[in-house]
């Protein structure tokens, strides 16, 4: 299965390290369909302007509704015809008429590993990389009337644009498609996937610096290190994360913590 991604943006370059590491063996094996857009295509101005002054004032300028409707309009095309790469075709092998519309933006539904899994079922994603104070309210409701439009936020925290978002979610949804990731098994008991952060990890030498090794990890007993790791997982999210547990979960492992 072929998943298409389109990324309107007006810093094309950002998105180069798409073309690096899993995520570019993913598109040159034919995984993963990446076509970059930039905005700045779809003007008609000399200098190519894609902002303007916010209405009712403020600092800071605000992106005009009229490129970004050409170029959603142009991705919509371009994709559903197939051009340029494949058309992404649905689960029961349709084409498919339009993408998801991914809006990166600081005041979005929290972009989660929930989230990503529901991405990556999705034969068709398109990506808008905001930049300066926004984009124009207007295109969010344009766009909403021709394609599902999903407003998404990495955190709670400020970014520039949405293109460091677009490079995270791209990452987090890519890898989870078949075949991108050379064993599946390192899919699971990853931080996450299924409530719990993951379990510390070691390599040689055994002994460094005086550190060495937990001796459960230098035996062969599966049983123990696979218990261990459980144990290692439980702790350290009820250390770090205890908002991840369950409330019960939570209080009886940091009990557990108290007593050690
Ligand atoms: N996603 C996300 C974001 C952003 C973000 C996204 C797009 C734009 C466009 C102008 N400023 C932006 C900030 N800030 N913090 C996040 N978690």
């Amino acid at each position: 299965a072929q998943q298409r991604l389109d990324v309107v943006t007006i810093f094309p370059e950002y998105l180069a390290p798409l073309d690096l590491s899993l995520i570019g063996k993913a598109r040159r094996d034919g995984l993963l369909d990446l076509h970059v857009h930039d905005l700045r295509d779809f003007t008609h101005d000399r200098h190519r302007t894609v902002d303007d002054s916010p209405y009712g004032g403020g600092a800071g300028m605000v992106m005009k509704p009229g490129p970004w409707a050409e170029a959603l309009e142009h991705v919509v095309a371009q994709g559903s015809a197939g051009e340029a790469g494949g058309a992404a075709t649905t689960g029961a092998g349709e084409p498919a008429r339009v993408p998801t519309l991914i809006i990166p933006g600081p005041g979005g539904e929290r972009f989660t590993q929930q989230v990503a899994r529901e991405l990556a079922d999705e034969p068709w994603l398109a990506f808008a990389c905001g930049r300066y104070e926004g984009i124009d309210e207007r295109v969010y409701e344009w766009a909403g009337e021709r394609m599902p439009v999903r407003v998404l936020s990495l955190g709670d925290y400020v970014l520039n644009g949405g293109e460091v978002a677009v490079l995270a979610m791209v990452e987090a949804v890519a890898r989870l498609l078949p075949g991108v990731i050379g064993n599946a098994e390192s899919l699971v008991e990853e931080s996450h996937e299924d409530g719990l952060l993951e379990y510390p990890v070691y390599t040689k030498p055994a002994e460094w610096g005086g550190r060495h090794v937990p001796d459960v990890l230098l035996g062969g007993n599966h049983r123990a290190i696979a218990e261990w790791r459980h144990e290692q997982r439980v702790q350290r999210t009820a250390e770090r994360r205890p908002d991840l547990l369950p409330p019960a979960a939570a209080s009886t492992a940091l009990v557990d913590l108290e007593e050690r």
